[in-house]
């Protein structure tokens, strides 16, 4: 296995008019969970396309398990498993007999595609419901199964674009510690979200895609370090936060920072000092102005 499951420089792409990738370089380490964080729009999907062969590149190169994406397509297919946004499995069947299904057209025979199909509806914790037909499944057990499905042949490369939009909290939880079991067998996860706390939580490292562009990289500490030393919260007498200020920590920039608002508030305000979140960070690498943030 190559020291970088995904290697990309200088990647370009375009619909129309419509400038959606601008120059990508990144590199994702084998066996590693990369997030990559960005509003609707910024271009995820389109990124993972590429990197999946769905998707011709107008410039640069994406190595996906050292293969080309454009040249060398099938040996980059054989490394990859892709789930999307929407799952692609087919309502009318019951979960195993989807799983079945695609086990026999991924070339396994009817004895294998069982076996593979009872092992990871126990994996995926859907033992109960896999004799069930998926259109009475939620949207937390639907996801999993679109999972399971993509999981059939394992390979060493995993890509999920948004694996939980949609999905209430809990079940967002049951996904990230499959996620995480998954990466713990070696599998390198290349995941998109919308969410700063998925990012958090699951990431080694994360990348922030703003306009096309790869506006900050590093680990979630890194990240929070880079914006940052502490951000003061002041809360009115009912514990609500009113104002959030994003500070150094050091005592001449909190008396400055302050001093714009304490005039105008009631005496019962109180100060709470935390350290940055993901979400003050992509709150201020997307307000940074571009030169300003090193990648
Ligand atoms: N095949 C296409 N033809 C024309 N425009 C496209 C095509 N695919 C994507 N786009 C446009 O490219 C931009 C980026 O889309 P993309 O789906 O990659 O974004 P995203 O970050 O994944 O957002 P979302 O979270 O909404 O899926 C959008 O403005 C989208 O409308």
């Amino acid at each position: 296995m190559h020291a970088n499951a995904i290697e990309i420089r200088n990647l370009h792409k375009s619909f129309g008019n419509h400038h959606v990738l601008k120059g990508l370089d990144l590199d994702v380490p084998a066996g590693s969970i990369f997030a990559l964080l960005g509003p609707n729009g910024a271009g995820k999907t389109t990124l993972i396309h590429i990197l999946a062969t769905l998707v011709i590149p107008d410039q640069g190169t994406a190595r996906v398990a050292g293969a080309d994406t454009v040249r060398q397509k099938n040996d980059v297919k054989r490394a990859i498993s892709l789930t999307g946004q929407f799952a692609a499995v087919d309502d009318a069947l019951t979960g195993e007999e989807n799983l079945i299904m695609i086990g026999r057209l991924s070339g396994l025979s009817s004895a294998e595609a069982k076996t593979r199909a009872a092992e990871l509806s126990v994996q995926f914790e859907l033992n109960g419901a896999s004799r069930k037909r998926v259109k009475t499944y939620s949207g937390g057990m639907r996801r999993r199964l679109d999972l399971a499905v993509s999981l059939i042949s394992p390979r060493p490369i995993l890509f999920l674009d948004e694996p939980t939009t949609g999905l209430d909290t809990s079940s967002r939880r049951a996904l990230w510690d499959i996620i995480l079991r998954l990466a713990k067998q070696g599998i390198t996860v290349f995941l998109t979200t919308q969410y700063l706390e998925e990012a958090d939580q699951l990431a080694d490292r994360v990348a922030v895609l703003s306009d096309g562009r790869i506006i900050a990289a590093g680990s979630p500490a890194e990240l929070k370090t880079r914006v940052g030393g502490e951000v003061i919260e002041l809360v009115n007498a009912n514990d609500e936060v009113v104002h959030v200020v994003s500070t150094s920590g050091r005592i001449a920039d909190v008396q400055r920072q302050l001093a714009e608002f304490l005039p105008s508030l009631p005496p019962e305000t109180r100060v709470r000092l935390r350290t940055p979140s993901m979400d003050d960070v992509f709150v201020a690498l997307t307000a940074m102005p571009k030169e300003a943030v090193s990648v």
